[in-house]
């Protein structure tokens, strides 16, 4: 039996907190979204319009790369999923940031690298985690993390930018059917700081991946 988790909500949501607190709990492997050396990164929030395709191209290869090892064992965790680079660069389309054609040509080129080919594991997650977060303590975390260039003092559009991906949010989670799902809330429980908050987010986890069969 191989499960993948995937973690999936809106930046500073807490997807990579809990992704280590539950892999630390199902004793597997964890593999974290990669920020702090992602060169494309900083340059997307200085200019979106010119750097949309490139940062979805870089995650797309990144994230395969992980889906592929974490697919080989048992219980492994993933933070953040494959499919919300789709929410984010469908946004960017909409608010006429980001070029259609090229969101087609990423789409096709997502949909053939997800595809399961015979006798290879399967790509697509077990379960998905969406942590459901309010604009108030979604701007909270991102502002107690700290990272620069996604701080409002820094540029203070990127408040419609957030409040615009939290729109997008709960339609995407409402239709996506890819794999089991579950929603955790957020913004009621603190399972960073209080251990009893932790452990009762961790149950509702345990219970779904038994509802699953997988535990
Ligand atoms: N449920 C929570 N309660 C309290 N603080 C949290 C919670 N989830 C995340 N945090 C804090 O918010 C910040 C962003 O969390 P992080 O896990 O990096 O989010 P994400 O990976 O979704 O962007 C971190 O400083 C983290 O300690
Ligand atoms: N597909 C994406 N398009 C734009 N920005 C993205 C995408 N995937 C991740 N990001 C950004 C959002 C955050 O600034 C960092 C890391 O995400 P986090 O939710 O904090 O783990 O990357």
């Amino acid at each position: 039996m191989i499960t993948v988790i995937v973690l999936s909500g809106p930046i500073g949501a807490g997807k990579s907190s809990l992704t280590s607190i539950l892999a630390k709990h199902l004793g597997s492997t964890a593999y974290y979204e990669e920020v702090n050396d992602n060169p494309v990164l900083p340059l997307y929030y200085k200019d979106m319009k010119r750097y949309t395709f490139l940062l979805n191209t870089y995650f797309l290869n990144r994230r395969l790369a992980e889906i592929n090892e974490a697919a080989a064992n048992h219980n492994d965790v993933l933070d953040r999923s494959i499919y919300e680079d789709l929410l984010f660069f469908n946004m960017n389309v909409d608010s006429g940031v980001a070029d259609p054609t090229e969101y087609q040509i990423y789409h096709d080129l997502m949909d053939n690298m997800m595809e399961d080919v015979p006798g290879t594991p399967r790509k697509k997650p077990d379960l998905l985690i969406y942590i459901h977060v309010s604009l108030e303590t979604m701007l909270k975390r991102i502002g107690k993390r700290g990272r620069e260039y996604e701080q409002l003092d820094t540029d203070p559009s990127l408040k419609e930018y957030y409040e615009n991906l939290l729109r997008y949010y709960e339609p995407w989670y409402e239709q996506y059917d890819v794999s089991p799902k579950m929603m955790i809330d957020g913004d009621k429980y603190d399972f960073v700081d209080n251990i009893d908050d932790q452990d009762l987010v961790l149950d509702i986890i345990d219970t779904k991946l038994r509802e699953i069969g997988n535990l």
